[in-house]
């Protein structure tokens, strides 16, 4: 399991730590272990390091790293970038032999563009959790001037990118980041991991806040949260899933759906629908049964088309959101919502299907703009935020990393999953992840691990089916209930 805290977290437990030890101990142990890092990936293999230092500490970080590798004998050079600079950090680097120049504004000057586009190591310190999302203007187009053979290596979280991972910007993307201690949420959140690269976590003692920001579950923690039938266990407490989707139109979804929900082992699945999803149902996956009945839980949406549904989906789907029971809605069944329901829900749009959400039910930004495809391109998981607090109701929003949002009132973490590979991003796949998910609320998950574990599987269910290649839909849902066997085979830590 990952875990990310929130920057003012962070900062409280450093200062905690800091009133504690010899003025500059926090920071010379950053530094250490930064350097440390820094000669591993040079390696036998360059020698030209370029250290970007900022104003803030992150820059003093950078500037102490220099100090010490400048002392291993490496060509260092120190670029000072803001309109000032840690002085403790500039009178080591300086000491030990590092050379100085200025970046202040404007343009950079020839020494260093020809010292960024011949590096082996560019140590990025220019901004670190006190930055805001966005490079500094005159150094916009430093990322193009940083030469291809170059390793970047990132101190705390790669420069302009929002430490709190919220805000889409402009950043360094980063071939690896040394943090320290504490994981931030800018490394987990998916506007801004991309730019991560490989994150290392150096410990400099700094014990973790109570508060949780974001947190990641990895492979092996899948066992301990997985239901996993007893002795005394048979199909009902288990378990049922009811299922409305698809339509004479969509008749794949529900096929994605219901055979994933039967494969990663819920107790019964009962499907609603009309005839042409009916008959292919009976054929494909003769474990369903049909109609409605008691369920412990609902899927209501996967390729529903609320104009083209039966009578009989669209009475069964109301009733449903209007009971007590937990109810997952995807895709179609989105746009049946119309307010909080009294009952764990779990929401599952991908990026549009959340915009058209909140759109319609004209959900607004804090500042009361309406929320546009800018906002979602820029801040997708601040609408996903918003419209889980209007619907009191958690958000799993689609993606290469899926983020489970639930409503700020619950302060429970934001859950992000990285599983799957791309080739995930085929026409069924997210039906086959309502059905994991369905499985999991019937099986009596609360809604954000069904989603985070769900998303879990689905993504490791993908990997597997098709090694390195491309999958199907249905490969997936298929190969989801191996998947779990996999995860609950691993060694606990
Ligand atoms: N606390 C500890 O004990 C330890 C801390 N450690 C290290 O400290 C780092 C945090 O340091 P920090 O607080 O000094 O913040 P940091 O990001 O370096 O600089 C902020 C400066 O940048 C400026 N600025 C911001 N955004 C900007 C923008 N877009 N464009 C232009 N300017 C911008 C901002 O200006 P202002 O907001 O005042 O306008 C301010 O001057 C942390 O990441 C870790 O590396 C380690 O040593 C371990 C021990
Ligand atoms: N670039 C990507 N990398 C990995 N997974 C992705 C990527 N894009 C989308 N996905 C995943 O693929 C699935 C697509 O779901 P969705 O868009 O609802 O498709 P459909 O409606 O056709 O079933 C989701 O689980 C999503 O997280």
């Amino acid at each position: 399991m990952m875990r990310a805290f929130a920057v003012a977290d962070v900062r409280a437990a450093e200062e905690a730590v800091r009133a504690q030890l010899p003025e500059g101990m926090l920071m010379t142990r950053a530094a250490e272990g930064l350097a440390e890092v820094a000669m591993a990936r040079l390696g036998r293999h360059g020698s030209r390091v370029v250290v970007l230092a900022g104003p803030g500490d992150n820059g003093g970080d950078a500037l102490y790293a220099a100090a010490a590798l400048a002392g291993d004998d490496l060509n260092v050079l120190a670029v000072l970038t803001g309109p000032a600079e840690h002085q403790g950090g500039l009178e080591a680097a300086t000491g030990a032999g590092v050379v100085i120049e200025e970046w202040r504004d404007g343009p950079a000057g020839d020494a260093v563009t020809g010292a960024l586009a011949d590096a082996d190591l560019v140590i990025d310190g220019i901004l670190g959790i006190g930055g805001r999302p966005g490079l500094p203007e005159h150094l916009r187009n430093l990322p193009d001037l940083i030469g291809g053979d170059a390793f970047v290596l990132a101190v705390d979280l790669p420069s302009g990118c929002d430490p709190a991972g919220l805000v889409r910007s402009d950043s360094i993307y980063a071939d690896e980041t040394v943090t320290f201690s504490l994981a931030k949420p800018v490394h987990l959140m998916p506007v801004s991991e991309p730019a991560v690269g490989m994150l290392t976590v150096v410990d400099i003692d700094v014990p973790d806040p109570d508060a949780i920001a974001v947190q990641r579950f990895s492979h092996q923690d899948v066992a301990s949260l997985w239901p996993v039938p007893g002795p005394d266990d048979d199909k009902y407490s288990r378990g049922v899933l009811g299922v409305v989707a698809g339509g004479e139109h969509y008749t794949g979804a529900p096929v994605m759906a219901v055979t994933a929900a039967v494969t990663v082992g819920v107790g019964m699945v009962r499907y609603v629908g009309p005839d042409a999803p009916t008959h292919l149902l009976r054929q494909l996956v003769p474990e369903a049964v049909f109609g409605e009945g008691r369920v412990q839980a609902w899927a209501i949406g996967s390729g529903l088309v609320v104009d083209d549904a039966s009578s009989e989906q669209l009475r069964v789907a109301a009733e449903a959101i209007a009971s007590d029971l937990p109810v997952l809605l995807d895709a179609g069944g989105l746009d049946l919502i119309e307010g909080p329901r009294h009952a764990p829900t779990l929401l599952t749009p991908h990026a549009g299907e959340l915009l058209r959400l909140a759109k319609r039910l004209d959900i607004r930004a804090q500042d009361g703009a309406t929320i546009d495809e800018r906002l979602m391109q820029l801040q997708p998981t601040v609408v996903a935020g918003l419209v889980a607090d209007r619907l009191d109701a958690t958000v799993l929003l689609k993606g290469s990393i899926t983020s489970v949002v639930s409503p700020g009132a619950s302060e429970l973490p934001t859950y992000t999953q990285a599983d799957g590979p791309t080739w995930l991003a085929t026409a069924g796949a997210g039906d086959a992840l309502a059905g994991i998910c369905g499985a999991l609320l019937a099986g009596g998950l609360p809604p954000q691990l069904a989603g985070a574990v769900g998303a879990l599987v689905h993504g490791v269910a993908a990997d597997q089916a098709n090694p390195g290649g491309p999958v199907r839909a249905l490969d997936v849902a298929h190969q989801a209930g191996r998947a779990v066997a996999h995860l609950l085979s691993l060694p606990q830590e």
